[in-house]
């Protein structure tokens, strides 16, 4: 069995192995905190840590502004935890990070200078920073290789966001370097799971399909609209898979350059629809509304150095997108109305 299997008993990895342990960086048992443990990715980390028997300590956005550094630092400080994992971020799809550049770059700054200075004041050994693919530049080679970074510009559309972690990369590599810190990085790729972002001015390709296609399914629309040309290919994780991945790094990985976490196989985003269309079931004509951005042409990642720690994703594509359109209608937020509803359904701008 692969590290990868999704539950053991408390206590073990999912390969039998003790979760801590003589040959693991994170302690049996190990307090650890998660930052953004109610968004996407920090929940099923969450959920992962809580699984291999580790105590997973939070403070809800409401009490604690990450973005305040000095009470960031105090809370870091009080808990003393044994790892820190940051998976608070402001996060959006293309058109949000298109639309609000100013503050992906700036939450995403402040955040990161306050959890990773407040974890290394606080004497916390160990912490995994949550970049993206979108840092690598926007033509790079393809599968992307970690060591493509800062080999070339960026995609316009996600540049601020792309900066802000690549800073947080550095920031981390630099802890280590000057204070011999065992802080490491992972970059996911596109992601999706239970509890994805559904808005669709804000969401990510995924959820936003997922929706658009029910209510154009719902509204018996005859046609709809998504955006861009349909080429771009993109790569899809689910968060699971991820999650697994990031507390493998954090019991066996220790070393100063990224970690790229990705499925190993892209698909175009027609292709993408194609295959959420036919679990939504909606039977209606696509169209490409091509006066929206297209982003990067490619991104898939290069996964060698991470397949070498014995990792391997376990959800197919298609499954993943059946979970997640079955937990999304069962929270009844289908049913939501609101100013999120598609005013794409039915009105394309081109049909292919
Ligand atoms: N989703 C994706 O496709 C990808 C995500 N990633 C990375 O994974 C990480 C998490 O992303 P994801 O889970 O998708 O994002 P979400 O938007 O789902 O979650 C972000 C979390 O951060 C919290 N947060 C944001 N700002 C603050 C703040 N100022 N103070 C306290 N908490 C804050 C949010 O709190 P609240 O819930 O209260 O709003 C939320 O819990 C990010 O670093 C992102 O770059 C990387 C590649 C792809
Ligand atoms: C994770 C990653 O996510 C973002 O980069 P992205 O992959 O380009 O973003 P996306 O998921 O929003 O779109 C992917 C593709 O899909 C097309 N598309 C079609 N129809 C819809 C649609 O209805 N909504 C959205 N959002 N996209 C659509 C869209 O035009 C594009 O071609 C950045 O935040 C970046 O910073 C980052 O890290």
């Amino acid at each position: 069995m692969t590290d990868q299997a999704d539950t053991g008993p408390a206590g073990r990895t999912p390969d039998g192995t003790p979760a801590g342990g003589a040959r693991s960086l994170l302690p049996d048992r190990a307090r650890v905190v998660v930052a953004g443990h109610r968004g996407l990715v920090g929940s099923a980390i969450a959920r992962r840590l809580t699984a291999e028997g580790h105590a997973v300590l939070t403070r809800d956005r409401a009490e604690l502004d990450l973005r305040d550094a000095e009470s960031t630092a105090r809370w870091l400080r009080a808990t003393r935890p044994d790892a820190v994992v940051l998976a608070a971020a402001r996060v959006g799809g293309i058109m949000a990070n298109a639309t609000y550049p100013v503050q992906f770059l700036e939450d995403n700054l402040r955040i990161q200078l306050s959890v990773v200075a407040g974890a290394h004041a606080a004497g916390v050994p160990r912490l995994l920073f949550l970049g993206s693919s979108c840092i690598y530049p926007r033509l790079a080679p393809q599968p992307i290789r970690e060591d493509a970074l800062l080999t070339g510009p960026l995609e316009p559309t996600n540049e601020a966001y792309a900066l802000a972690k690549i800073a947080g990369i550095v920031q981390v590599q630099s802890y280590r370097r000057q204070y011999g810190a065992g802080y490491i990085s992972a970059m996911p790729t596109n992601l999706y799971g239970p509890g994805d972002n559904f808005d669709l001015a804000t969401s990510h390709v995924l959820p936003a399909l997922i929706r658009r296609f029910h209510e154009a399914a719902q509204a018996g629309a005859p046609q709809l609209a998504l955006w861009g040309s349909g080429t771009p290919r993109r790569e899809f994780l689910h968060v699971d898979d991820l999650a697994a991945a990031c507390t493998l790094l954090l019991r066996r990985y220790d070393a100063d350059e990224p970690v790229n976490v990705g499925c190993g196989t892209d698909l175009t985003i027609r292709e993408l629809a194609e295959t959420v269309r036919e679990v939504v079931g909606y039977r209606g004509e696509i169209g490409w509304d091509t006066t929206k951005p297209d982003g990067t042409p490619r991104k898939l990642l290069d996964i060698s150095r991470l397949s070498a720690l014995g990792w391997r994703p376990r959800i197919a594509l298609r499954d993943g997108i059946a979970q997640v359109y079955a937990q999304w209608r069962a929270q009844g937020a289908d049913a939501a109305p609101g100013p999120a509803a598609d005013p794409g359904a039915g009105a394309p701008a081109g049909s292919h």
